[in-house]
C-alpha cells in the first residue's frame, strides 16, 4: 500500500485542493506564483497542436490560468485571442485582474465573438463552478462543442461537477491539463489528462496544515452539530471521561453527555450516573436513543469494563447511524471484539496501542508507522490517527503525517482532550476531515500553550483548541 500511496489520495476533491493550496499558501508559495506555471504548463502543451489560438477566460482562477497561457503562448510567437465575455469589475480575484493587464501587454488580440482557430482553450469554469454553466458561459461552450477544433480544458471541462463528474453541458475537451492532482470528476476521462505540477511543495500534501481546518460550516439548528456521548471512566481513573467531554463541548458539539460512575461539576456537561453497562435505569443502548446521541466517544478511563461495554457500542453503532471515536482501554479490546466499523468511526491509538490493535510490534520508525496506521485502517474499516511526536492520520487509500505539537505534550490527558475533539467534529464532518483537523488543531494548541503558559496541560489544550479550529474559513 505504502509504496504507491499518494498522500491523499489519488484524486483531490474540491475541498482537498483547496486545503493543498492553503497549506502551499502558507509555505510560502503564492497563488500567482501557481498560476503563473498553470498557464505557463498549459501554453507549453498546447503550442504544438496548432498555430491559432481562442482562449475563453472566465472570471474566476481558471481564467486566470487562461490569461498566462494566453501570454506565453503569444511569447512562443503563435496567433492568439482572447474572449473574455465579462466585465473586468466582475474579476474578484486579484491575480486574474493582474493577469488580464499582463495579457493586454504582451500581443494578445482581445475580441469580442467567437472566432476560428485551429485550437480552443477552456479557461471559463473550474473547481469554482457551481450547477450548470450560466450565459455567457454556456453559449461558449455550446460553440465551441460545434466547432471543429483541437480543443484543450484547462484543470477540468467547463460545465463538469468537479467532485462527481455530472455534466449536463460540458466542453467537450480532446486534452484537460490538470493542475497538480486529478479531480474525481475526471476518472472515467483519465486517457485525456495531463497533470501539471504548478509548484505546490509536496509538503504541502504531505503534512497537515491550516488548509486542513477547512471544515464543513456550522449547522444552525440545535444538534446538528453533535449530540456526542462520553462513555469512560472507572473507580480508578475519574478524570479522563470528562476531559474528553469537555473537549468535545469546546470544541462545538451542541450537547455533551457523560456517562460514567462519577460525577465531577461542569454545568455545560451533561451526567449520567453509569454502572457497568446501565446508565441510571436504563440499559446503554436505550439510554443513548433517549438521548439521540449521534457520536459516541468510547474507551477513555473504561479499565476492566472496556470489553462489554465497547461490544455493546458497536453492536448500537451497527444498528443505527451514528458515529465512533474508539481511544484508550476501547482500542485495547477491539482485536478481541473483531468488528469493522464501516468507515464511520476514528481510531485514536498511541504506538503501544497500534501494537496491540495490529498484534505485532511496532518501532518509531516513521515508514513503519505509516505502514501500522493503514494495516489498522484497512483492518478494522476506520479512519485512524496513529499519535506520536509525527502522528499520521490514515483513513482508507489517504493518509497524512502531521508535524504539530511538542514533547510537553507527554502529560496525562493530552490524548483524552484530542478524542472529544474528535467526537465533536464527527458531528458535523466526516471522519477523514475530523481526523484531520482534530490533529492539526490539538497539535497547534499545544505550541501556543507552551509559548503563551509554558505548558501544555489538557485543559489549556481545551481552552485553545477553538480558537485554532476558527482560524481558518
Ligand atoms: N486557487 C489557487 O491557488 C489556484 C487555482 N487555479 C485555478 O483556479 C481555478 C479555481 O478558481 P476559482 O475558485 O476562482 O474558480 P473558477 O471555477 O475558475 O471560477 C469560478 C467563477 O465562475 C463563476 N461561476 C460559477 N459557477 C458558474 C456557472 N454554473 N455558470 C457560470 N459561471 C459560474 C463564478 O462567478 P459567480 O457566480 O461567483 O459570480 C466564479 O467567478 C482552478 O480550477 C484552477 O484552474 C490555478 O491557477 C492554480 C492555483
Ligand atoms: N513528543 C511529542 N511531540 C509532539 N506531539 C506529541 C508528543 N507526544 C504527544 N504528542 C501529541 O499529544 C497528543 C496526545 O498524544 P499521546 O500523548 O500519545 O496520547 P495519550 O494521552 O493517549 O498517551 C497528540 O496530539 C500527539 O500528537
Ligand atoms: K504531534
Amino acid at each position: 500500500m505504502l509504496n504507491n500511496a499518494r498522500f491523499r489520495g489519488e484524486f483531490y476533491d474540491v475541498r482537498e485542493m483547496r486545503a493543498v493550496e492553503l497549506n502551499s499558501a502558507s509555505l510560502g508559495f503564492s497563488e500567482e506564483l501557481m498560476m503563473e506555471n498553470a498557464g505557463a504548463w498549459v501554453a507549453k502543451v498546447a503550442r504544438s497542436k496548432g498555430e491559432s489560438f481562442l482562449i475563453l477566460v472566465g472570471k474566476g482562477g481558471k481564467g486566470g490560468d487562461g490569461l498566462v497561457a494566453a501570454r506565453h503562448l503569444a511569447l512562443m510567437g503563435a496567433e492568439v485571442m482572447v474572449l473574455f465575455p465579462y466585465k473586468e469589475c466582475e474579476i474578484k480575484k486579484e491575480t486574474t485582474k493582474k493577469n488580464l493587464e499582463r495579457a493586454k501587454m504582451s500581443g494578445v488580440r482581445f475580441v469580442k465573438e467567437f472566432t476560428e482557430a485551429d485550437v480552443i482553450i477552456d479557461a471559463l469554469l473550474g473547481t469554482g463552478v457551481k450547477g450548470m454553466p450560466r450565459s455567457p458561459a454556456k453559449e461558449l461552450i455550446e460553440q465551441s462543442n460545434d466547432f471543429n477544433a483541437f480543443k484543450i480544458a484547462i484543470d477540468l471541462p467547463s460545465g463538469m461537477d468537479p467532485d462527481t463528474g455530472e455534466c449536463e453541458l460540458c466542453f467537450e475537451a480532446d486534452l484537460i491539463v490538470t493542475m497538480h492532482a486529478p479531480k474525481p470528476g475526471l476518472k472515467n476521462l483519465m486517457d485525456k489528462v495531463i497533470v501539471a505540477e504548478i509548484g505546490i511543495p509536496k509538503r504541502a500534501d504531505q503534512y497537515l496544515g491550516p488548509g486542513d481546518l477547512l471544515l464543513r460550516p456550522r449547522g444552525i439548528r440545535k444538534g446538528s452539530n453533535g449530540r456526542v456521548a462520553v462513555i469512560g471512566g472507572s473507580k480508578r481513573y475519574q478524570g479522563a471521561p470528562w476531559i474528553s467531554a469537555l473537549a468535545a463541548f469546546r470544541a462545538g458539539a451542541d450537547l455533551v453527555y457523560v456517562y460514567t460512575p462519577t460525577r465531577m461539576d461542569f454545568p455545560e456537561l451533561i451526567w449520567r450516573k453509569r454502572t457497568g453497562t446501565r446508565v441510571e435505569e436504563m440499559s446503554l443502548k436505550e439510554a443513548l436513543e433517549k438521548d439521540r446521541i449521534n457520536v459516541i466517544v468510547v474507551g477513555p478511563g473504561l479499565a476492566e469494563e472496556a470489553l462489554e461495554i465497547t461490544k455493546e457500542v458497536l453492536e448500537y453503532a451497527k444498528e443505527k447511524d451514528v458515529s465512533l471515536v474508539l481511544d484508550a482501554d476501547s482500542l485495547k479490546v477491539l482485536p478481541e471484539i473483531g468488528e469493522k466499523l464501516g468507515w464511520k468511526a476514528v481510531l485514536t491509538p498511541h504506538l503501544g496501542e497500534a501494537s496491540k490493535l495490529l498484534g505485532r510490534s511496532l518501532t518509531d520508525s516513521p515508514k513503519e508507522r505509516m505502514e501500522a496506521a493503514f494495516d489498522i485502517s484497512d483492518s478494522f474499516e476506520a479512519c485512524v490517527i496513529l499519535k506520536g511526536p509525527i502522528d499520521v492520520v490514515a483513513c482508507k487509500d489517504k493518509l497524512v503525517l502531521n508535524t504539530t505539537g511538542n514533547e510537553y505534550m507527554t502529560v496525562g490527558g493530552t490524548g483524552d482532550a484530542l478524542s472529544g475533539v474528535v467526537g465533536a467534529l464527527l458531528g458535523r464532518d466526516e471522519p477523514w476531515w475530523a481526523a484531520k483537523a482534530t490533529t492539526y488543531a490539538v497539535g497547534k494548541s499545544g505550541e501556543i500553550c507552551v509559548e503563551e503558559r509554558g505548558h501544555a496541560s489538557p485543559t489549556c489544550l481545551i481552552e485553545t483548541v477553538p480558537k485554532v479550529l476558527h482560524s481558518v474559513k
